[in-house]
């Protein structure tokens, strides 16, 4: 009986031990990543992650790296077998992008996306991702966004009301954290535009759908327990199993969305049966009744349809990925335009002299898009090869033994890797953009370089929206909040920086901090005065 024991003890080393010489040598020995030129590993479980990820270095990281091992960058990810390709090759990123049935999102995080707000948009995957888009798509158009204007506006006031009330309250020049203000102005149109709910949280935080929203979020941007999120990726039945604080409080906010919200899209959905009979469609034109529109359109087969669950998982997603963006992209806006007085007082000028067309002024544009190129909120992303891939790449590749081949027109990528996608990288390339590519200079909009105008993305030759099948779908949507929002504050008041220094960080989004109060969260005090014509 002893022997038996030990032999099973025997049999289960030797086939961990083969287990951990597939994963930690041989894997990694025969992966042709592996010959691309990349930075030195300095152990089994050091990784590069750190200092690509993030946005206070990231700049000057990349810019060493295309120096010294050119544009397909070898990189380890969590161990020795998760070899990486980082890009910055515009050729190679777009192919990735642009090939979305090839690299898909990793499961991991799709995983721990749909565990906070469902399969939505952002985690689902092919044909049901396909689905769910097609559906989403009319929703986004120009035509049903005009109605979003009028409401930006009434949210934009209201913030513009609460600033005036703050600064009318003391004698001193008043500091406000525009980050926390904005990001209630934009939860506030997202809830409106979203599902036609008014949060009122400009006015006051104690909306019970609101603090549900909020709590949730706030566990996802929460890097304090790294070891339960992991259990949460990978035994996600354990975690269950043995709920901690922050999983109770996932679990009680999904409670209170699935009744709220679900009991809005019960209520949107009668709205439109009776609208149907009666012959008078349903006017409502809010996110969750055009996807309830679109999801019974006669022409839409009846295998196209999505489920109601998945109605509200993206409800949920656009409440995630269209709050906390958008006000983060204002607030970055405003920063640079206190820490830049003669552009903000150009820009004041150009919005006063329009004021009708905020659509249309060219000078808004360019500040946009230079705040949104300099500082994108969504920093980068990543994709995983679901099949042997060969990149093309238009720029020489560097060999791990020094040989630099330019003629060579792919990178091979294994099945099962990661690749970086860096945002920020290609927006903040001076190859591409200039010498003073880091720096904050909207007028370089009406004298783009060459190199420039040739890079993929969604959004003047930037990947701050990403590119492709995958892109974001709320694009016209946050540019209408963005310029309407900008036009109302200039309008009202002038920005300057306070003392503090502010950093940026990346917490699942490119966020500020100040110095040295990293732990107070969040946060980008700026001094806000009345502004009189
Ligand atoms: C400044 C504002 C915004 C920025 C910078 C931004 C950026 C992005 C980026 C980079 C992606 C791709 C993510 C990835 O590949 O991992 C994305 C996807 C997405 N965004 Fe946005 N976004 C913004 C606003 C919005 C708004 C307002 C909404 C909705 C109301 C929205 C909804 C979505 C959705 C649903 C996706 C997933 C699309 C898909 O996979 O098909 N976003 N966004």
């Amino acid at each position: 009986m002893a022997n038996f024991f030990l032999n099973i003890a025997v049999a289960v080393a030797t086939f961990l031990l083969a287990f951990l010489a597939y994963y930690l040598v041989i894997l990694p020995k025969y992966n042709p990543l592996q010959r691309l030129a990349g930075p030195p590993t300095q152990g089994w479980f050091k990784n590069h992650l750190q200092v690509i990820l993030d946005p206070s270095i990231s700049p000057q990281v990349n810019e060493f790296y295309t120096q010294k091992y050119g544009r397909s960058i070898r990189i380890q990810g969590v161990g020795p077998w998760d070899v990486r390709l980082l890009t910055l090759d515009p050729v190679s990123v777009a192919h990735v992008l642009k090939n979305s049935s090839i690299y898909e999102k990793p499961w991991q995080s799709r995983r721990l996306i749909t565990s906070l707000i469902g399969c939505g948009m952002l985690a689902a995957e092919c044909l049901v991702h396909k689905r769910q888009r097609r559906v989403a798509t009319p929703a986004f158009s120009i035509q049903n966004l005009r109605g979003l204007v009028p409401l930006v506006f009434k949210k934009g006031n209201e913030l513009k009301d609460k600033w005036i009330q703050m600064a009318n309250e003391h004698p001193e020049p008043v500091r406000i954290d525009v980050c926390h203000w904005i990001s209630r102005a934009t939860f506030d149109v997202i809830g409106l535009a979203g599902f036609d709910y008014n949060f009122n949280a400009i006015e006051n935080e104690s909306n019970e759908l609101f603090s549900a929203y909020k709590e949730m979020f706030e566990v996802a941007i929460s890097q304090s327990r790294p070891i339960r999120t992991i259990f949460r990726i990978y035994a996600p039945f354990l975690s269950s199993l043995f709920p901690d604080k922050t999983l109770q409080t996932v679990k009680r906010c999904q409670g209170v969305i699935h009744r709220v919200a679900g009991h809005l899209v019960q209520e949107k959905k009668a709205k439109i049966a009776q609208g149907l009979e009666a012959g008078v469609p349903y006017a409502g034109r809010d996110l969750l009744s055009l996807l309830l529109k679109s999801n019974v359109a006669t022409d839409l087969p009846m295998d196209q349809r999505i489920s109601d669950a998945d109605i509200l998982h993206n409800i949920n997603t656009f409440m995630f990925a269209g709050s906390d963006t958008s006000s983060l992209s204002l607030t970055w806006t405003l920063l640079l335009l206190a820490q830049n007085p003669a552009i903000q007082d150009r820009l004041r000028d150009e919005i006063h002299s329009l004021y009708n067309a905020v659509s249309n002024l060219p000078y808004l544009h360019n500040v946009i898009r230079e705040s949104m190129r300099l500082i994108p909120p969504v920093h980068s992303s990543i994709r995983v090869a679901t099949q042997d891939d060969e990149v093309p790449v238009s720029l020489p590749v560097h060999y791990r033994d020094g040989a630099i081949m330019n003629q060579r027109s792919t990178v091979t990528v294994p099945k099962g890797s990661f690749v970086h996608v860096a945002v920020e990288g290609f927006n903040l390339d001076k190859s591409f953009w200039g010498a003073d590519a880091w720096e904050f200079h909207p007028d370089r909009w009406d004298n783009l370089p060459e190199t420039a105008s040739e890079l993929p993305g969604l959004f003047s030759n930037t990947l701050t929206f990403s590119a492709g099948p995958r892109s974001c779908i709320g694009l016209r949507f946050s540019m209408i909040e963005i310029k309407t929002f900008l036009y109302l504050l200039l309008t009202n008041f002038t920005f300057q920086p306070t003392e503090d220094k502010i950093l940026k960080a990346y917490v699942v989004l490119t966020r500020p901090y100040i110095s040295g109060k990293y732990k107070e969260g969040s946060q980008c005090p700026l001094i806000v005065l009345p502004y009189n014509r």
